[in-house]
């Protein structure tokens, strides 16, 4: 079902022309915070959306959203229980609207472990490269264990501690293991991997795949490793500053992981977790040509920082439409 929905002056705003009346328009309701509407819904994005017959309009959360619309697509990012919750009940009651994505999908890589389970279980190995996770176990509760828990994983350091909950954005880099009990559970503490200090970050819309290289956390030699102690905290590290795609580095470091790989990856991952928009953080250990590991998982991540993520997002959203 496309909703008709013509194009009156108040739907399309002051200044721009509207596509020609005989087109049916897509109609996209959005539930965003003001950073992401900001960051996402940028002029030329709805600009072209609107030259293509796809119209963004706000969620109003007064109202009850079955007496919105009618949507042929919802997109959101927000949490909470009380929203998932409207859009469980909204997606059983609308089946025709396609809602990106759903909700318990979401949540499966909001939490730190969960996320890279998909990629552990997938063991995916081929002509071109081995993709795998760091070794890694979760401290729900009791920071004194974490000395012996290292020990028993059998855990490699410097390691890193990152909050259970991906929501969550602080980062810590331990060199030794005692230092960790100065650190606020619910963590996971996973092995640093050396990688030439340049990470890709793979962004997925659909079937489409965009990666860009960010700089990353420097390599640690064994040398330095015996040198220090102590737990440092980074703020955000690979951050979109952190652009390396026009940087001159050593090319070992700096090539792409093979596209085929990745296409590979992102078509499991696209299944396995059910989410259609998301990206993946991957790094490829350093001194090896195929050895991969994958970091992080983001649900609708910052796409407006993608070149030419307009292009992609409203062919995917037309392409939604087209396959129903
Ligand atoms: N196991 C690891 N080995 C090496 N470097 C790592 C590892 N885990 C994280 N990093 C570095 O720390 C950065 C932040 O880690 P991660 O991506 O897991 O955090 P995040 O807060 O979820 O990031 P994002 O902003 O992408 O959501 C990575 O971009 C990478 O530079
Ligand atoms: O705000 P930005 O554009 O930086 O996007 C970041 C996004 O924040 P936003 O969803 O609030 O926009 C983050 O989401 P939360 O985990 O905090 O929910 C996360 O997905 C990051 O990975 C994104 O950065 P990227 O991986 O694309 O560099
Ligand atoms: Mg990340
Ligand atoms: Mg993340």
């Amino acid at each position: 079902m496309v909703a008709q929905m013509r194009y009156t002056a108040a739907a399309v705003g002051g200044g721009l022309s509207p596509p020609p009346s005989t087109m049916k328009v897509v109609v996209v309701g959005y539930a965003l915070t003001s950073k992401k509407v900001k960051s996402f819904l940028q002029p030329k994005l709805e600009r072209l959306a609107r030259n293509k017959g796809i119209l963004f309009v706000a969620i109003d959360h007064s109202k009850s959203l079955s007496d919105q619309g009618p949507f042929d697509i919802v997109l959101h990012k927000l949490s909470g229980k009380e929203w998932r919750r409207i859009l469980e009940d909204y997606r059983t009651t609308h089946p025709n609207v396609t809602v990106l994505d759903p909700p318990d999908a979401i949540q499966h890589v909001h939490n730190r472990q969960s996320m890279l389970q998909v990629v552990a279980d997938l063991n995916l190995s081929d002509s071109y490269g081995k993709v795998g996770v760091p070794k890694q176990f979760v401290i729900k509760k009791d920071p004194s264990s974490i000395p012996d828990s290292v020990n028993m994983a059998g855990l490699r350091l410097p390691l890193v501690a990152k909050p259970l909950f991906a929501k969550s954005h602080e980062l810590s880099l331990a060199y030794d293991e005692l230092s960790l009990q100065k650190l606020e559970p619910p963590l996971v503490l996973q092995e640093f991997i050396n990688h030439g200090g340049v990470l890709f970050k793979v962004y997925i819309v659909g079937e489409a795949i965009k990666v860009v290289r960010r700089f990353s956390l420097p390599d640690v030699s064994r040398r330095e490793l015996k040198k220090n102690a102590g737990v440092y905290r980074f703020p955000r590290v690979s951050c979109a500053a952190a652009s390396a795609d026009e940087a001159d580095l050593d090319p070992h470091i700096a090539e792409h992981p093979p596209r085929p790989l990745l296409e590979r990856l992102a078509r499991e991952l696209r299944s396995r977790l059910g989410l259609r928009l998301f990206n993946l953080d991957i790094i490829r250990e350093h001194g090896t040509k195929d050895r991969y590991y994958v970091i992080d998982i983001n649900y609708f991540p910052g796409y407006g920082k993608v070149p030419e993520y307009e292009h992609i997002f409203t062919d995917f959203l037309l392409s939604l439409v087209k396959s129903k």
